[in-house]
């Protein structure tokens, strides 16, 4: 049987009389690689929120490999193994890029211990991999305040890698970067795949087809489709609901 990293059973949300999220059901295996789509004000946002415990639910249930979490503490769900990136990084500038890495690991007790103290060799060798899986072992000297923006965002990303969270959930990774940096995410993405589980929320649908093998749709706050980019793109609900008239390459 495959074990699920992390499920939604009918989860729902609403604020006043308005249902944003309403009786959401998702299942992410572990290693899984899981778009969420929809259009603006779908409920995507709002679901991560549910998920991440930023976002109480007025019902149903969130499963971290099988552990319930519902309307826990943010903190403790990211305790419990949940990792969220947000658009807006959170890098420590003034440090390299490898240290930043190290200061990520979870092992001594307060943000900068693993500096005082240094790492032990498994450590090492787990930032020098998270550095190549995130694409910047060449910049592993550079003070983070240099990155780019997109090298800002894989450093987070890696950052995140170093606290073997059991599903890390991700807001629009290529929003504001170049089509190369887009282009290189979809790359350390897919470099993730069978890793970690990821479930990930994204407009770009050429972006999309680089990454994804199973796309949950979103739309008025209901799971719309679930399906492969291909099942997707030719589902007819998807089209009428989502797209309207366009084609979906063009959302
Ligand atoms: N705290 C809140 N109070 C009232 N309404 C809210 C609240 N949070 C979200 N909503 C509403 O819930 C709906 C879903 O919003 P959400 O941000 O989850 O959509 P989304 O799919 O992430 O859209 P986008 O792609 O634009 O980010 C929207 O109509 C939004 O206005």
């Amino acid at each position: 049987m495959t074990t699920l990293a992390l499920e939604t059973e009918g989860l729902s949300v609403s604020f006043g009389r308005f249902r944003a999220v309403d009786g959401v059901s998702i299942q992410v295996a572990q290693g899984e690689l899981r778009v969420l789509l929809g259009a603006n004000g779908a409920g995507k946002t709002t679901l991560m929120d549910l998920i991440s415990g930023r976002t109480r639910s007025t019902a149903g249930r969130v499963l971290l490999e099988g552990r319930d979490v519902t309307n826990q503490r943010e903190y403790r769900i990211a305790r419990a193994g949940l990792g969220r990136k947000f658009q807006i990084p959170s890098v420590f500038g003034g440090l390299s890029v490898r240290q930043n890495l190290e200061v990520s690991l979870v092992r001594h007790p307060g943000v900068f211990a693993n500096l005082r103290f240094g790492l032990g060799t498994t450590d090492r060798q787990r930032v020098s991999e998270i550095l190549h899986l995130v694409g910047l072992a060449d910049l592993a000297t550079a003070d983070a305040a240099t990155l780019s923006h997109g090298q800002t965002q894989w450093l987070e990303l890696g950052m995140l890698m170093g606290q073997s969270p059991k599903v890390i959930l991700l807001d629009e990774p290529t929003a504001g970067m170049t089509q190369a940096e887009t282009a290189k995410t979809a790359e350390i993405i897919n470099g993730l795949r069978g890793r970690h589980t990821l479930l990930v929320v994204e407009h770009d649908m050429a972006f999309v087809r680089e990454i994804a093998e199973r796309i949950t749709v979103l739309h008025l706050g209901k799971v719309l489709a679930e399906g492969s980019v291909a099942e997707i793109e030719a589902n007819a609900a998807v089209k009428a609901a989502y797209l309207g008239t366009q084609e979906i390459s063009e959302c």
